[in-house]
């Protein structure tokens, strides 16, 4: 079988993450061109992997020698090469955002809907994580009963001094809440953002902050986001079911017993904590393209819920008040939305209680 060749599109700290994955972690894949407007991080990143250095993004996209490409630029440039990638006909995997508004994630959802087929990925890997996929193989299968709420804390060690105010949710919780859809087979109907006093680390960043997501099958999701911890990057969550609850474990492979003390290593970084995750991702991206193109993870229409989820919560950081969501009608490309079992039964259970007491 002869290997995938992929182009990327920005060789910054994911893109090289991801290029060094291909090149020594992945089989049947083969990076053989980048591009970066930073002509000298580009040189330096194709030397790794003895790929071709290409004038800009969309030169890439539309090179005869590139079957699919990964576009792992700034946010605001991924609109133009996905739309570039779709006008070419050639699978596309988009770190996330999709896009950085909900009518541009749309202008990509209506572009792919026009193909007929589905060539984007986005790149919310949690749903490749080993521990999220064991807490939704645990709530599925019915054994905390049906869920009721779920708290998660996502705290960054330091972010960029480029970090706006609204980055807080649009490229931090913007994981939870493809999390939350994903988990739950849910969308999100409304969000409230409440801030205690900043941290004396937090610069002009709202730090920290607590997000409360309402899923339309009723449950509550908060999240409380802080970016400047300094202590290590910390991703918890756990769900409250009718009859238990299901938690993250600690990510740390040891920990020491020493003096009277019990001591685990914190990750470092968002690679530290899922680099097994985007191995997996990738893996079964290319599996997916290369064994007949059927994608099954997060595509356009969760890239666009997601921007639409985010871009509420950026209205509701502004005003302090909550926010609905009003998704477009979903294209039947992307079928129905997904429903976990367990939560089905419960509300089906639960509605059919309702007329009974009516
Ligand atoms: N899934 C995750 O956990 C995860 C983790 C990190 C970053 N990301 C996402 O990946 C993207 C990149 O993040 P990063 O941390 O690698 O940023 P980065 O700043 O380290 O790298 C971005 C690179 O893109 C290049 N670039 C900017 N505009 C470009 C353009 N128009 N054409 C080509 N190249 C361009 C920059 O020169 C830079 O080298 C962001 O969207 C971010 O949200 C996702
Ligand atoms: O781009 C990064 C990345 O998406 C990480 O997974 C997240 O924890 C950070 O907050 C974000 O800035």
């Amino acid at each position: 079988m002869t290997a995938l060749r992929v182009g990327v599109i920005g060789t910054g700290l994911i893109g090289r993450d991801h290029l060094r994955r291909m090149a020594t972690v992945l089989a049947g894949v083969s990076v053989v061109a980048v591009a970066d407007v930073d002509a000298v991080a580009a040189a330096r990143a194709a030397a790794t992997v003895g790929a071709a250095v290409h004038r800009d993004g969309l030169d890439l996209v539309a090179s005869g020698g590139v079957d699919a490409v990964l576009v792992c630029s700034w946010g605001g440039t991924h609109e133009e090469y996905v739309l570039a990638a779709l006008a070419a006909g050639k699978p596309v995997f988009c770190e996330k955002p999709l896009a950085t508004t909900p009518d541009a994630c749309l202008r990509i959802v209506r572009a792919e809907v026009a193909h007929g087929g589905r060539l984007v990925q986005v790149g919310y890997m949690r749903r490749y994580d080993a521990a999220y996929r064991a807490l939704k193989r645990t709530l599925d299968s019915g054994a905390v009963g049906a869920p009721l709420m779920m708290h998660c804390a996502h705290r960054n060690a330091g972010v960029p001094a480029s970090y706006e105010p609204e980055n807080t949710i649009t490229d931090t919780a913007v994981h939870e809440i493809d999390m939350a859809r994903w988990m739950f087979g849910s969308e999100i109907a409304a969000v409230r953002v409440l801030r205690p006093r900043a941290s004396r680390n937090a610069g002009r960043l709202p730090d920290p902050m607590l997000l409360v997501l309402e899923l339309a099958n009723g449950m509550l999701v908060d999240v409380e986001i802080s970016v400047n911890v300094r202590y290590g990057y910390d991703i918890r969550g756990e769900i409250l079911g009718e009859d238990g609850t299901v938690a993250l474990g600690d990510p740390g492979l040891i920990s020491v017993r020493r003096s009277g003390q019990v001591a685990a290593p914190v990750p470092a970084d968002w690679r530290d904590r899922f680099g097994a995750a985007y191995d997996v991702e990738l893996r079964e991206w290319v599996d997916a393209v290369t064994g007949g193109g059927v994608l099954t993870g997060p595509g356009s229409w969760d890239g666009y819920a997601a921007s639409a989820v985010a871009d509420a919560a950026v209205r509701a950081l502004r005003t302090g008040e909550r926010v609905t969501v009003t998704l477009a009608e979903r294209p039947a490309l992307y079928g129905p939305a997904d429903r976990p079992a367990a939560v089905a039964a419960a509300w089906d259970v639960r509605e059919s209680h309702d007329r009974t007491a009516e």
